[in-house]
């Protein structure tokens, strides 16, 4: 051994795990286990791999499972991440705890919430329900009756969550963000009192209390705070630039007593600032825990050097960042490609023409992701997939549990976990025949100061119009409490009532809804306990697929926010205009930033192909058509850096410009000899990798040629430069 820490390797400090498959500051990172350590990894540098080594390097050396806390920015993720653990040691790694912050302060709290005087049962509520409860306040407290600019129920809760989620003061929040608003503040204070007071009142918690509270659980109680940073005495967080000021301080506090914390993280890929997430994080980190160890991860495993070198292009244009030199020992040259097309007709025709010769080239479906801002965007392409009968998975818009025959399927589970939970009992109430909001809301009302909730409503004075629906749903809660069945059960229970309800309330449509709740079914089926599905419904809620539809071999629509973290063969980035990309409404400074980040993403999920995609012209909302020119990100990325190619100028991609076309697909790698001047003569047909077909008007007695592009118009290129291919 010669003193050099990655020699240890050789020793394997691990007796199971082999940890030859990682590079020198993987292998740190992974075997650096006591104290803290920061983790800045580039794109497709490997974070995910160090992350389940660590895990099976810690269990391996004997670490109890339950001690290890793996923080992850969804739920799937830390399964994953646990699961691969796992098949690198034996299934004890699945002891380790995972989840999100949120999933994890769920957990914490009904355990230990009774601390702040919290009652184990609350319920979680979404966005929706939280923007339900504010136009309910809204209204009983008579606010923005007769002023028509008082802010909507969706302004008011983002400005309450906002402040929030970015540690500000309500006050600094609207006259930052919503100046325009200022007159208002006084009522929309008074709106932020009264929604707080009714989750109180009614044993709710929205996301952010998930988080608020469990840090003053940790900070107010030292008892709690103990038991818990005596609990986890190895903790580690994924994606820490996504994470916000409050997470920062429950990762402080729960690391404070061993300080065996991870974190890793890549600035560039800090998306979420929208959301309250701060990635100056990453660096005070260092700053929050004495002698961090700092290492970089800069070896990227993903992709290939010409798409690395653009990546690294759009982001070395970033006003901020950590100085990391991504590179990767992928050959290949070819370059990534950036269409123009006349519209957005003729850019989802490009994608589909050629997503199909790369199906036809033998790239997987499954292995091609198509990216976009905002799920909206994809709609023509959409259309275009279709007529072509391309088979696609989206990804990244309504979740399952967002509609609202699904809301009102599981205000029946809600009630039964949280017999105070009213905003489900007043949906539940609403679904009854002559029941109207102002009779919804008075039993509402009476149930939420019942000590009894079942007793109280089988003595419920009911008016003759409704009483007999009214009965028929006191029974089915007797039903449900008596059950004592797994939530397979209660689902069937709770359907055999619901269903003529349903086809009632959505006769236009009620049998394509009926999948949905089909889908239900099988995931109700899956949980053993009620509580943990209610909780994992509301905290990471399922996305809309249809169950038989869905299957592994598609070629895959996404958001670039749903793609993060995966990786695919081809990508391609789509509605790269300017005005759509960054949003028309960006401003320059952060948000501008935050664009940037985002297209690297997008761009940094390529591992042999990256297309970059934009119409020259744009729909506005009021049906006009509008020129645009291509995002300025990537107007402002160095040349030579991609090929361009044009659009026809007529719409319709493919039909009529099967050259372009043949261009911008990989070419087959064939061993071809080095061309010659007695190769050409006057009339050949040759194509240039920029300038397209074109034919040699003239060959000169040293080795350049003058071509005339139809393109172009003619140039005198170089043999030895030129990279001609004769046709
Ligand atoms: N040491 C290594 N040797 C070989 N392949 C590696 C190594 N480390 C990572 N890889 C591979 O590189 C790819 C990217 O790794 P991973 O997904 O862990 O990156 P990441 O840092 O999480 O990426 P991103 O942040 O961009 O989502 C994966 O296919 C992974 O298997």
């Amino acid at each position: 051994m010669n003193g050099d820490p990655f020699s240890a390797v050789a020793d394997k400090h691990s007796e199971f795990v082999d940890l030859q498959g990682l590079n020198k500051p993987q292998y740190e990172a992974v075997t650096t286990t006591e104290g803290p350590v920061l983790v800045i990894a580039g794109a497709g540098s490997g974070k995910t791999r160090t992350l389940v080594y660590r895990v099976a390097h810690l269990v391996d050396k004997g670490v109890a499972p339950e001690s290890i806390l793996l923080l992850t920015f969804t739920r799937k993720a830390s399964q994953e991440m646990l699961w691969r653990a796992g098949r690198l040691l034996n299934e004890t790694c699945s002891r380790v705890v995972g989840g999100t912050f949120h999933g994890i302060a769920n957990l914490l709290l009904r355990r230990y919430g009774s601390h702040l005087g919290f009652d184990s049962s609350f319920s979680i509520i979404d966005r929706a329900d939280a923007e339900g409860i504010v136009n309910l306040l809204k209204s009983s407290l008579g606010l923005g009756k007769k002023e028509k600019r008082f802010p909507s129920k969706r302004v008011v809760v983002n400005m309450i969550s906002g402040a929030v989620n970015k540690s500000m003061n309500l006050e600094t929040l609207v006259q930052e963000q919503y100046g325009h608003l200022l007159d208002h503040l006084e009522d929309i204070e008074k709106l932020r009192r009264h929604y707080h007071d009714f989750k109180l009142d009614h044993g709710l918690m929205d996301y952010d209390d998930l988080l608020v509270n469990l840090r003053r659980l940790l900070e107010e109680s030292p008892e709690v705070q103990q038991t818990i940073a005596g609990r986890f005495s190895y903790i580690m967080v994924d994606e820490y630039q996504d994470t916000n000021l409050i997470q920062a301080d429950i990762v402080r506090l729960a690391a404070n007593e061993s300080k065996n914390v991870m974190v890793v993280g890549d600035d560039s890929q800090s998306i979420y600032s929208f959301r309250g997430a701060d990635f100056y994080n990453i660096m005070r980190f260092p700053k929050d825990f004495g002698d961090t160890r700092v290492i970089k991860l800069e070896e990227n495993y993903r992709s290939t050097q010409p798409i690395l070198s653009l990546t690294n292009n759009i982001i070395e244009n970033a006003a901020e960042k950590y100085t990391k030199t991504l590179f990767t020992s992928i050959e290949g040259d070819w370059l990534p490609k950036l269409f123009g097309g006349r519209d957005e007709l003729e850019e989802a025709s490009f994608i589909v023409q050629t997503i199909k010769k790369l199906i036809q080239q033998g790239v997987e479906p499954a292995n091609i992701a198509v990216l976009f801002r905002s799920s909206f965007h994809s709609y023509k392409l959409e259309i275009e997939l279709t007529a072509d009968r391309i088979e696609y998975e989206k990804r990244g818009g309504l979740k399952l549990t967002e509609s609202a025959h699904m809301k009102d399927m599981i205000a029946f589970f809600r009630v039964l976990t949280n017999p105070q939970d009213t905003l489900s009992w007043n949906r539940i109430l609403l679904q009854l025949e002559k029941v109207g909001p102002a009779t919804a809301q008075k039993i509402s009302n009476t149930i939420a100061g019942a000590d009894d909730v079942l007793y109280t409503l089988q003595n419920y004075r009911a008016k003759t119009t409704w009483k007999e629906a009214f009965d028929r749903l006191v029974l089915l809660y007797e039903k449900l409490l008596g059950a004592e069945q797994k939530p397979g059960m209660l689902f069937e229970i709770a359907l055999h009532y619901y269903q003529p309800i349903f086809e009632r309330l959505y006769s236009d449509d009620y049998p394509k809804r009926q999948k949905d709740l089909d889908q239900l079914k099988g995931i109700m089926e899956g949980y053993e306990e009620l509580q943990s599905f209610i909780d994992d419904t509301a905290l990471d809620p399922p996305e809309q697929v249809n169950a038989e539809e869905s299957c592994m071999d598609r070629l895959v629509l996404s958001t670039i926010h749903s793609a993060k973290g995966l990786e695919f063969d081809a990508v391609f980035v789509m509605g790269l205009a300017d005005g759509r990309f960054p949003h028309a409404s960006a401003s320059y400074g952060e948000q501008w930033e935050e664009e940037r980040r985002l297209l690297y993403v997008a761009a940094t999920r390529a591992r042999k192909y990256l297309y970059l995609t934009y119409p020259r012209q744009l729909m506005t909302p009021d049906r006009q058509f509008r020129r645009t020119g291509m995002s300025p990100f990537l107007s402002e990325m160095s040349g030579g850096l991609f090929e361009r190619i044009n659009g026809t100028g007529a719409g319709g991609y493919g039909q009529r410009e099967q050259i372009s076309l043949e261009e911008a697909l990989p070419v087959r790698k064939k061993k071809t000899k080095k061309l010659q001047m007695e190769d050409f003569s006057v009339g050949c047909k040759v194509r240039h990798p920029f300038f397209g077909t074109g034919t040699v008007k003239k060959t000169s007695k040293g080795r350049s040629l003058d071509i005339y592009f139809d393109r172009h118009g003619l140039k005198t290129l170089h043999l030895d430069y030129a990279k001609l291919t004769i046709l």
